[in-house]
């Protein structure tokens, strides 16, 4: 089959790792007769350096054209470091995410059996760790209005979220343990905010409609301990969107590097598969990013196109080069190998 994958490279170590999915995507394509029809566009740092806007309208409609998005990362510190900075890549990622619809972040979370020792936490607390968080990903502080008093001497970030908007996240993240383990865990902060009240009120009714799941609650500041003193303990965590993206961050420690963490957003149009972390600008250039991450969202890429076989086949191949210990040097600074290397490895692996 045909297929048009929307390539949104970005900046920093974005072209590199995306380089690696492609080739990976190239090689399920051999292996498996499909075509895959890459249509480069871009957004971010460098869109703002070459159109002025970080998602530029003629980005969007590529999407919106697409069956799948596949997207690096945006982010550069010219932009973090410049207070007065009247666009910032970062907004085209809020954009895309807005004008997609892209209302649910699909962050899973498991351990790599070769890599339990990677991690600096101890074996009995990581081993078998496998768990979703579900982000909320178009509302919430990062959407709601933010500016500065005349005087500069004060800011607000509002955070806003309405009953539309929980529900549907909500129903996602139910579906979704009603496919795993069938628990939930609703991450809020209810003792002090409003709309974390509201995502309690809804959730406690909603519940009810879910009796094979067990639904629990927890504070965000007791789940982000929970979470490193015993992962295995959840199942699928649904929490709104600033608290999602600092979870699965820290997360990320369980399985022994940020590196490794994909991701699917999805919603009202095409999805989006992206790894969860950043630019990394230090690498940048440099062959020595982890292209796992991304190489695993293209992995959820070919499920959702129902490539189920496909899928599997890329996280076979990336399971195998961990246990060869083919890997960039956030893994093993001995064994150390380039980001094109880990890419070119895994490739070959898919076609065999
Ligand atoms: N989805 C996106 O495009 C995101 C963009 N950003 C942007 O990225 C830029 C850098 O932000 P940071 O806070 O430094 O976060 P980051 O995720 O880019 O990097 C944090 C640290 O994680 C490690 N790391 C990240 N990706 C890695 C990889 N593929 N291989 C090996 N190690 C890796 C590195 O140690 C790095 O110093 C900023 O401009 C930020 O706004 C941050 C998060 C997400
Ligand atoms: C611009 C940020 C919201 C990006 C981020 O940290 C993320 O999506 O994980
Ligand atoms: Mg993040």
């Amino acid at each position: 089959m045909n297929f048009k994958i929307a390539t949104l490279p970005g900046d920093g170590i974005g072209p590199e790792i995306v380089d690696q999915a492609i080739k990976v995507m190239k090689a399920v394509g051999e292996k498996y007769g499909h075509s895959f029809d890459f249509e480069f566009a871009p957004t971010g740092a460098s869109a703002i350096d070459l159109v002025g806007e970080p998602y530029p309208d003629s980005t969007h409609e590529i999407c919106m054209n697409a069956d799948a998005v596949l997207f690096g990362a945006i982010g550069d510190p010219k932009y973090d470091n410049d207070p007065k900075a009247k666009v910032r890549p970062e907004q085209g990622l809020l954009k895309m995410r807005k004008k997609l619809g892209l209302y649910a972040n699909i962050r899973p979370v498991a351990t790599f059996p070769s890599l339990i020792d990677k991690s600096p936490l101890k074996n009995d607390r990581v081993e078998g760790a496998d768990f979703v968080v579900v982000r909320e990903l178009t509302g919430g502080i990062y959407f709601g209005d933010k500016g500065r008093s005349e005087d500069l001497t004060s800011a607000f970030d509002n955070c806003v979220y309405t009953t539309e908007e929980i529900e549907r996240i909500l129903k996602l993240a139910y579906e979704y343990a009603g496919k795993r383990n069938k628990r939930l865990t609703v991450v809020d902060k209810a003792n002090v905010l409003c709309t974390s009240r509201l995502w309690r009120e809804i959730a406690q009714k909603m519940e009810k409609d879910y009796p094979d799941i067990e639904t629990d609650y927890m504070f965000v500041d007791n789940a982000a301990m929970q979470l490193i003193q015993w992962p295995k303990k959840f199942d699928v965590m649904v929490t709104e969107n600033m608290f999602g993206d600092i979870l699965s961050d820290e997360a990320s420690v369980i399985t022994g590097s940020l590196g490794l963490l994909p991701s699917a957003s999805v919603g009202l149009h095409t999805s989006v598969f992206e790894p969860i972390h950043g630019s990394y600008p230090q690498a940048a250039g440099k062959n020595i990013a982890n292209p796992v991450a991304t190489i695993l969202s293209a992995a959820m890429l070919l499920d959702a196109l129902n490539l189920l076989e496909e899928g599997q086949a890329v996280r076979d191949a990336v399971n195998a080069s961990l246990e060869a210990n083919f890997v960039t040097e956030d893994i093993s600074k001995e064994a150390a190998k380039s980001t094109s290397e880990v890419g070119d490895w895994i490739a070959a692996q898919v076609k065999k």
